[in-house]
């Protein structure tokens, strides 16, 4: 090792310390992994080099090939991997390593916290997999020279607890050489035999040349080129693993070719973790793009739409140029058609899977109907295909069971116009709400909507199959009449008063009050003059942090609820008390629709309520 001089000692931050105190103490099934982490790093590194030299910037070292080495020594118990890469400046290493917590770094704490398996083996995802050398060594160190001529050597030690040191050192060869000085435990990760094995199982398709003691050890196999009966299992599960950084095994991989209208080969998978919903920030691309298996791009933003990018894997197509630039390739024509034919047999394989096997697409969807749903609200050209692929709860189904668009059709009685749907962000709240009540009555079937989302799609959507989609909260809903209940109801007159007091007394808050022919067992409800459904309405309250932004209601009365009879007695005194139980079952009323409604008014009012009834 060379000498350090200007040796600084810092401190990791916060967040970084306490992922490296798990990484250290944690029981692991596949510490392994480390390697597969350092050695995806080494590839990223030669990749970005290969592009400098591409795009004509001047780099260090311009002869050294482009390789990554093993060096094991059994005696010492050191394993050094070694690249010919980007390297890093003082700057970037303190960065990279140590001082800056990235998004990943928060999103795999929260993993860890809200994941039953406590899997840290899933840490690469999260892209901060450089850690996980911690796993098996009780020191690392790092020495790297940037590839800008101006940089200069620099090391990086740190015992991974709580601090590491850097500083400059002698000169050195453009890349990075991590020497990790293994564990006791750790000590098999310095014989050859383990270490060629674990890069056969995870590296094999890395497209640099890596050598174990002098000895190359992998292969590139462009397996997406292949017929689907050369490849085995194995392979499409060793190149999901090295294409997605993953350890474990696809939810769903695709493997497809075409001739017309453009060649293309494609071999495309779908994780089993979501890590965006662990807030990570917004995935990365995760598709190389390929020609005549040359890389072109990895990474490519522009062969899928965005709302595809949980989708790893590899695409080819011989039409590509091979030195087509980042920038033309945004706005060619040849890539539009690309992204189009692999989008549209992608959608077709997600149906397929939803029929052959509903289980396996349900996982999916819990895991990335997310995807669907930015798709279906953002993508017009794709939105009729993303339709079929959306799910939902409904009043018809069995707690967990899902039903879609086409479900909802085919068990609709005939006759019936309408397709309906309801906010409801859990099945409980909105079974208990007076929306459902007339449905409920009838055996209509009502979808949930778990997020505004949803309904704005629906709302966009506008018809499925040529059957309206409407939100029940709407105030011109045209459903079968309600079986009257029993009792005398208010009418005529009295009605009419009623309706006219109750009015007056709620102001701007209510455009209209009206008799209501949906309720049964409700004395109220509110719904919407116009398209903006609960759901909708409460995303408002919250952007706009104002809960009166939600325009004014319908308020419909049931006319054989004893609260509304007397009301209409207490209305014609005007009474004072009245009109603070007329308050209190408006706002109830918005509470059953999902909205936020001011808790103070509403304490306060039911104190006075409460004094009044003991009395
Ligand atoms: N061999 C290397 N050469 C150059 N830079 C490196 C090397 N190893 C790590 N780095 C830098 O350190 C950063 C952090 O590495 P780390 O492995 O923690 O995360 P990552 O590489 O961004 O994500 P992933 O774990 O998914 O590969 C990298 O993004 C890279 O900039």
């Amino acid at each position: 090792m060379t000498e350090q001089t200007n040796l600084e000692h810092l401190e990791f931050q916060a967040e970084v310390k306490q992922l490296l105190n798990i990484v250290i103490h944690s029981l692991y099934t596949d510490r392994e992994i480390f390697l597969r982490e350092l050695i995806s790093n080494s590839a990223d590194a030669l990749e970005k080099l290969r592009y400098k030299k591409l795009t004509q910037t001047e780099v260090i070292d311009e002869d050294l090939p482009l390789e990554i080495t093993i060096e094991l020594d059994d005696k010492e118990h050191t394993l050094t991997i070694t690249d010919t890469g980007i390297g890093m400046t003082k700057e970037e290493l303190v960065e990279n390593l140590g001082t800056i917590a990235h998004s990943g770094t928060k999103a795999f704490l929260k993993y860890l916290a809200e994941s039953d398996k406590k899997d840290v083996n899933v840490i690469g995802q999260f892209g901060v997999g450089f850690y996980s050398a911690f796993m098996v060594a009780d020191k690392v160190t790092v020495e790297t020279r940037s590839f800008a001529p101006e940089a200069s050597g620099c090391v990086w030690t740190s015992e991974g607890s709580g601090s590491y040191s850097i500083g400059e050192t002698g000169p050195l060869k453009r890349g990075t050489k991590i020497t990790l000085k293994l564990k006791e435990d750790a000590r098999e990760f310095a014989k050859p035999d383990v270490i060629k094995r674990i890069i056969k199982q995870y590296s094999g398709f890395v497209p640099f040349p890596i050598l174990v003691n002098g000895e190359r050890v992998n292969t590139v196999q462009a397996i997406w080129t292949k017929n689907k009966n050369e490849v085995t299992e194995e392979e499409y599960n060793e190149f999901y693993k090295y294409i997605a950084n993953a350890y474990d095994e696809p939810l769903l991989r695709l493997h497809f070719s075409a001739d017309a209208p453009i060649n293309v080969n494609a071999l495309l998978y779908v994780s089993k973790h979501n890590i965006e919903k662990f807030g990570f920030g917004r995935l990365e691309p995760g598709v190389n793009l390929y020609c005549k298996k040359v890389l072109i791009q990895p990474q490519a933003k522009d062969i899928l739409p965005e709302w595809l990018r949980f989708v790893r894997g590899a695409v080819d197509s011989e039409e590509l140029p091979l030195n087509i630039s980042r920038e033309t390739m945004q706005d060619s024509a040849l890539m539009a058609k690309l992204r189009k034919v692999i989008t549209g047999r992608f959608l077709k394989f997600l149906n397929e899977t939803a029929k052959s096997d509903p289980e396996k697409y349900k996982e999916f969807w819990t895991n990335f109907g997310m995807f669907i749903k930015e798709g279906a609200a953002t993508d017009f050209t794709h939105r009729k295909e993303l339709v079929k692929l959306l799910r939902f709860s409904s009043s018809r189904a069995e707690e967990g069971q899902l039903v879609s668009l086409k479900d909802y059709l085919d068990r609709m009685p005939e006759g019936q116009k309408e397709i309906y749907f309801i906010n409801a962000p859990t099945k409980e709240a909105v079974e208990a709400s007076p929306y459902l009540e007339a449905f409920r009555g009838q055996d209509i079937e009502v979808l949930y909507t778990q997020e505004a989302v949803d309904d704005y799609i629906l709302s966009q959507v506008g018809e499925y199959e040529g059957k309206k989609l409407v939100s029940i909260d709407r105030a011109n809903l045209e459903i079968p009449e309600q079986q009257q209940p029993e009792g005398e109801a208010l009418a005529g007159e009295e009605l009419a008063g009623l309706m006219k007091w109750l009015k007056e007394v709620l102001g701007d808050k209510v455009s209209e009050v009206k008799e209501s022919k949906r309720l049964s067992d409700s004395p109220v409800l509110v719904v919407n003059p116009d398209d903006m459904t609960g759901s909708l309405q409460r995303m408002m309250q919250m952007i706009n942090k104002d809960i009166n932004a939600i325009g004014p209601k319908v308020l419909e009365i049931n006319p054989y609820h004893p609260i509304i009879k007397r009301l209409a007695q207490l209305s014609k005194q005007n009474d004072s008390f009245a009109k603070i139980v007329v308050e209190q079952l408006f706002d109830n009323a918005l509470i059953a629709a999902g909205l936020i409604v001011d808790p103070r008014n509403i304490v306060q009012r039911m104190n006075m309520i409460l004094e009044k009834a003991i009395q």
